[in-house]
């Protein structure tokens, strides 16, 4: 999924300086990040709205435009996929891949020393939000 991501971000850094007559992507440079927000949050509720009605193949299709538009406003904010993909591994390296466990007055791990070949053990949920904040 990364790699299409990441071909649709370039395709959108391609996109920013043609026509907005005929560019959907150069039309939201062109109206600038408030637009590019706005279109964004609309796909999320689309998306949302799709999902409690059940309905798979629209979730599909609006989670499309909602990664659209998501590119367009990381192109706009400086934004990286690689930028985005880093902090994913960062926390997953400190937090690994966490399962609702039962609650546990289990000590929180120590932060993760540099990225290490093996995965930290699965943690508890709860200490995720704790461990974020830092
Ligand atoms: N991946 C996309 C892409 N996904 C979704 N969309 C557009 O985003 C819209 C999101 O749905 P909306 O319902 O919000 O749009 P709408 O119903 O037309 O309503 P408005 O946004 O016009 O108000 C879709 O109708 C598509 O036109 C996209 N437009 C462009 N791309 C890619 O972006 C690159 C640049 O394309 P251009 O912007 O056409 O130059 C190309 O690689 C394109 O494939």
């Amino acid at each position: 999924m990364s790699d299409s991501l990441e071909r649709l971000y370039l395709a959108v850094l391609a996109a920013r300086d043609l026509d907005p007559a005929t560019s959907r992507t150069a039309r939201l440079f062109q109206r600038g990040p408030s637009k590019m927000a706005k279109k964004l949050a609309e796909e999320a509720i689309e998306v949302v709205i799709d999902a409690v009605n059940g309905d798979t193949d629209a979730v599909v299709r609006e989670s499309a435009d909602l990664l659209y538009n998501l590119t367009v406003l990381w192109a706009s904010a400086g934004v990286r996929p690689e930028d985005v993909w880093r902090e994913m591994t960062r926390r997953e390296d400190m937090l690994g891949i966490a399962e609702k466990l039962p609650k546990s007055t289990m000590k929180l791990p120590k932060v993760a020393s540099p990225r290490v070949a093996a995965r930290r053990p699965i943690v508890a949920l709860e200490g995720r939000s704790a461990r974020k904040r830092h």
